[in-house]
């Protein structure tokens, strides 16, 4: 078990990271991640004992790391740096061989079970086609796999990587991360600069900013669109991968026209209908609501991920007496009224049953209706309020022409 508890270090005397404290459970893969010059590398060199701390403590299994031999240390400790330059011309063999020097004597000769685990690593890394090849004949990625699999020889409780799998191909980067997230029983600290890399494979991410941890939590706690407005200064959308529920980084390209009055509009959709009309009103900075939609609508984590309020029903359940309120109470409020067009099905007959009471609130119809699933039943609601249903063109214009410009 590490605990790194309360450490500050740096160079030449001064510190760079200050009073940082985590401790992972055993196994866990922890993401390290922050700005350029955050002090993502110096934490980690400050876990593995290059560098001295100012203050505090880093324990592995109650071992203080700054007093352990370098034997010792090297089979507590893996660490995979971002680049590791080798100068003479030893076999990819023999470089993940001298992940074992810690356990062979100093006048031994490497043992069969030495043997077996450097060849379990290179299979595991998946270089036994270069075993024998020198490592300044092998591309720069390979040779961070070299690298990878000299880590994994030594077997080690703790595994360092300083942007392990930066030169790697996604391909390559998958596998490696994901033969790392499953080894058991050895806890993981990575620095990560691709953010939905860490929030895929992390169990817990560290957010640093000028030296210190500003965020700590699991993937969804850190990477928030606050957290990138603030300390990465971009405006980004943080999405759910729909696969793994992890949070996902979509980065937002402005376009809309902020010189836009800010309109209080609501969006009835469904079956992801309204992401790009969601984008484009979010994009002019209008204060949207959405729904009634299902929690497993692609609508429903296209409007959450842009933190639009939503209400919202379990699957398959139509909403009850209150939640039909709430939208009435919603769209009564609102200045507009904009419907997906694409929307389809029974479902959003009750969201349009509700404008039926609200005769004042202007309709925008996005598109053409398909009442494919509805047997007619969404036209015949929609012509209660036909009078004011505008048919909006192209979504560049749909703010302006809710604006009245
Ligand atoms: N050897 C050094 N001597 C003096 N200052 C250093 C040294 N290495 C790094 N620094 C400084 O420490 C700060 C943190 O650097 P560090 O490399 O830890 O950041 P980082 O978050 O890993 O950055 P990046 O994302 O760019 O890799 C930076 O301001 C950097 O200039």
């Amino acid at each position: 078990m590490i605990i790194v508890d309360d450490i500050s270090s740096g160079y030449g005397g001064d510190d760079i990271i200050r009073d940082i404290s985590f401790s992972p459970g055993d196994g866990e893969f922890v993401g390290i991640i922050g700005p350029n010059g955050s002090g993502k590398s110096t934490l980690l060199k400050s876990i593995a004992g290059i560098l001295n701390l100012s203050c505090g403590i880093v324990k592995i299994d109650e071992l203080d790391v700054s007093k352990v031999s370098p034997k010792d240390m090297a089979k507590t400790l893996g660490v995979v740096p971002q680049e590791t330059a080798i100068s003479f011309d030893y076999s990819v063999f023999d470089i993940v061989m001298m992940g074992r020097h810690a356990y062979i004597g100093r006048f031994s000769q490497e043992s069969a079970e030495d043997i077996d685990i450097v060849n379990h690593a290179i299979d595991t890394c998946n270089l036994r086609h270069l075993a024998e090849r020198s490592v300044n004949e092998i591309s720069g990625g390979e040779r961070q796999r070299v690298i990878i699999a000299r880590a994994l020889a030594q077997q080690p409780k703790v595994l360092l990587l300083d942007e392990a799998t930066s030169h790697l191909d996604i391909n390559h980067q998958m596998e490696i991360l994901n033969l790392i997230k499953d080894l058991s029983g050895v806890t993981k600290i990575g620095v990560f600069h691709d953010l939905n890399l860490a929030s895929q494979y992390c169990d817990r991410l560290i957010l640093l900013n000028n030296g210190k941890v500003c965020s700590s939590g699991l993937p969804n706690e850190v990477i928030t669109q606050k957290n990138l407005s603030e300390f990465y200064g971009i405006n980004a959308v943080v999405a759910v991968n729909p696969i793994t529920k992890k949070p996902k980084i979509v980065s937002l390209i402005e376009s809309g026209d902020k010189s836009a009055e800010k309109l209080n509009i609501h969006i009835i959709s469904g079956g992801g209908s309204g992401c790009e009309i969601m984008y484009a009103l979010y994009e002019c900075g209008h204060i949207l609501t959405a729904g009634i939609l299902s929690i497993d609508d692609s609508d429903y984590y296209a409007a959450k991920s842009l933190g639009i309020d939503v209400l919202s029903v379990m699957p398959f359940s139509p909403p009850d007496n209150a939640m039909l309120c709430k939208l009435s109470e919603i769209i009564s409020e609102a200045d507009a009224v904009v419907i997906a067009g694409m929307c389809v099905g029974d479902g959003n007959i009750v969201n349009i049953d509700v404008l039926t009471e609200n005769q004042d609130i202007p309709v925008y119809v996005v598109g053409e209706f398909s009442d494919f699933t509805s047997g007619g039943k969404l036209n015949d609601t929609l012509s209660k309020i036909k009078k004011r249903i505008h048919y909006a063109g192209d979504l560049s214009g749909l703010s302006s022409e809710i604006s009245g410009r």
